[in-house]
């Protein structure tokens, strides 16, 4: 697909109003953001802030009692399980894969909503190439590596929305298992997948850096709330330093590019307690 010849579409892809839930004992939202097609969306936050709660609030794997969520103009809750399976994907934190499947039919799965395939075994090669994992052809998922399993899920959900447009793309810390070059690679196979097909991108990410340089905005949680939604740039390192509690620095590279660090030897900002106020 050519970017150029995408006309993306003025409704917002995603819209929360005051989208909320309780869990136990802990509270989430009011969530409200928007999300439009073609975004670069990163979120994020401390650990157990939320995060993963917000998107599967977002993806409908969980249901929120209050406010209301709609996927280009319409209620979540009136699609069915095949719309929504050919308007969003999802890559979880963890998934099991039960038996040694074969990583062809895992990354095939994505598009199990489909009754009639004719270009599937191609949008698999191609999908498991975009996620350099093409070399894992033929291998069973029980016999691979953290990262390579990984890197079949991503093509998963590449193969899942590879021949549509203006889709949502949702990913719970897809580069966790990976190691800094396969991470860099993977970030620019993301960006170009949803750059040539219009698709938002709205991902949780617990490197500061990946979420400046390859991010349009960055989505802020804290205590099961959407603190603040700031532009990602280096204007953002007030709201990070309290979001985490740390002091931040950045640095120029040669090639111009900002590079945010941690600095050892400031005094800790008050680190905010996780989910203090999640218990009301
Ligand atoms: N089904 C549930 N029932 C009760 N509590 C839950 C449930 N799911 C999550 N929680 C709690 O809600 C809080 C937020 O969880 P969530 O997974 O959204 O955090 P997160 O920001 O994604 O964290 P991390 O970065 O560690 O993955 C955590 O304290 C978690 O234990």
């Amino acid at each position: 697909m050519n970017p150029a010849t995408i006309n993306l579409i003025n409704q917002p892809l995603l819209v929360m109003e005051a989208a909320s839930l309780r869990l136990g004992r802990h509270h989430f939202g009011p969530y409200t953001l928007t999300l439009h097609a073609g975004e670069r969306v990163a979120v994020l936050g401390p650990s157990g802030a939320g995060k993963s709660t917000l998107l599967k609030l977002a993806s409908r794997e969980l249901h929120h009692s209050g406010g209301h969520i709609s996927l280009l103009g319409r209620d979540i809750r009136h699609y069915s399980l095949r719309e929504m399976s050919r308007r969003r994907a999802v890559l979880a934190q963890t998934t099991h894969v039960a038996f040694g499947m074969q990583t062809e039919l895992v990354v095939s799965l994505g598009r199990a909503a489909l009754e009639i395939d004719p270009h599937l075994t191609t949008i698999v090669h191609n999908a498991m190439q975009l996620a350099h994992a093409a070399h894992l052809a033929g291998r069973k998922m029980d016999q691979l590596s953290g990262g390579e399993q990984a890197r079949i899920h991503l093509a998963r959900i590449f193969a899942q929305l590879w021949d549509i447009e203006q889709g949502l793309v949702m990913m719970d810390e897809p580069l966790a298992a990976l190691d800094p070059g396969l991470q860099g690679e993977l970030l620019d196979s993301m960006q170009s997948y949803a750059e040539a097909r219009g698709h938002a991108l709205l991902a949780i990410l617990h490197d500061i850096n990946q979420a400046l340089h390859a991010f349009d905005r960055l989505l802020l949680v804290n205590n099961g709330q959407l603190e603040s939604q700031v532009k990602a740039d280096l204007h953002a390192l007030p709201a990070l330093q309290s979001l985490y509690g740390i002091h931040l620095g950045s640095l120029m590279t040669p090639d111009g590019q900002a590079v945010v660090y941690r600095k050892k030897n400031a005094a800790p900002t008050a680190r905010p307690q996780a989910h203090s106020h999640l218990n009301s």
